[in-house]
């Protein structure tokens, strides 16, 4: 039996256009974006337990086990499958390496929660599927049923709604502008709009085939806000404007800019001012995550 699952990627993802087209009654907004996932990851080891607890085994800066979305998540599987079985979950131990930034845009939290989701399915045989995963994890966050997915996509609603698109294949410089952006504070701005005129799938991957790979499609409607109050995120994005189109992720704070090469990632890295951390990544076709459990690379 299988008992350890580790260095289990959870990959972050960018935001290649983010429209905020309508409000939902509940206050939700209605949204259009493209989803790419990228390969800087957390990494999340688990190991199963014989007495049904869910433990967290490393410290996370400010972030309580209790509020953490991948025990909330692992919280939410174990209920279901004592519905399901009739008897308890056998109970798991999760570590965290943890590097994406919180409140970046990066979708780190909701990353972590759906690969704790999808590792714990295999690992306590609970036999969700993909589909059952993703409506498991939605109302703790928007993104996680965008990782479970897991391949580019175009998403609609409130993140709920994908269909796979073709991305670019592309490096990323990615800039952290060393502020956290709460993502309630930047929908509930006044100033944010929300008539952005909708676009089709087709729209977009027209304007990928016209070689515009690295990044004019549209626009992210919560920039104009989240640079606003944020002024490091506006440096952010004038800095790095000098080598494409840069463009902030999400709700921010993170801002990124394609570039063609792996070399050119390391040109542009190497200039970024000492202030703000800067890395490079590549565009991820797959979640890593999916042929690892495919190919049980596994401690058994
Ligand atoms: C904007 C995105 O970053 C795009 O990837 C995400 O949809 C945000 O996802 P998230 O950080 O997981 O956010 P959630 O925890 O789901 O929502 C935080 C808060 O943002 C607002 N919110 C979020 C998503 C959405 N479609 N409309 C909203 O109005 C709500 O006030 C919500 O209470
Ligand atoms: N495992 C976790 N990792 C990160 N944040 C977590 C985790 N669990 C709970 N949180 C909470 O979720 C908040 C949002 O974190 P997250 O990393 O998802 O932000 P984000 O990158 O801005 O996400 P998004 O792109 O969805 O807006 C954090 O400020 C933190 O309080």
């Amino acid at each position: 039996m299988t008992v350890s699952l580790h260095h289990c990627p959870a990959p972050a993802k960018l935001n290649l256009f983010l429209h905020v087209i309508g409000r939902r009654p509940d206050g939700y907004h209605l949204l259009q974006s493209v989803f790419q996932l990228i390969d800087r990851c957390d990494m999340l080891h688990f190991d199963l337990r014989a007495d049904g607890r869910i433990v967290r085994t490393t410290d996370v800066p400010g972030v309580p086990e209790e509020q953490d979305l991948i025990v909330r998540a692992l919280r939410l599987l174990a209920d279901e499958f004592q519905r399901r079985h009739g008897r308890a979950v056998p109970g798991i131990d999760v570590a965290v390496d943890k590097i994406l930034p919180m409140g970046g845009g990066l979708g780190g939290g909701s990353s972590d929660a759906a690969t704790a989701l999808m590792a714990a399915n295999q690992l306590w045989q609970a036999g969700l599927s993909a589909d059952e995963l993703m409506a498991l994890g939605l109302p703790l966050g928007a993104d996680i049923p965008f990782f479970i997915f897991g391949q580019t996509a175009f998403v609609e609603g409130v993140g709920e709604a994908m269909q796979p698109v073709a991305g670019p294949d592309c490096w990323y410089v990615v800039i952290e502008p060393g502020v956290s952006v709460p993502t309630p504070a930047i929908f509930g701005a006044v100033d944010l709009t929300r008539d952005t005129k909708p676009v089709t799938i087709s729209d977009f991957s027209r304007d990928q085939s016209a070689q515009n790979e690295l990044g004019g499609f549209g626009k992210n409607d919560l920039q104009a806000v989240a640079v606003r109050l944020f002024p490091p995120v506006a440096q952010a994005v004038e800095w790095l404007g000098s080598y494409g189109q840069a463009r902030m992720t999400g709700s921010g704070a993170c801002v990124f800019c394609a570039v063609s090469s792996e070399s050119k990632a390391d040109e542009v890295v190497a200039q970024v001012p000492a202030a703000w951390k800067a890395w490079k990544a590549k565009a991820l076709a797959r979640h890593p995550l999916k042929s690892l459990l495919q190919n049980r690379a596994v401690v058994e």
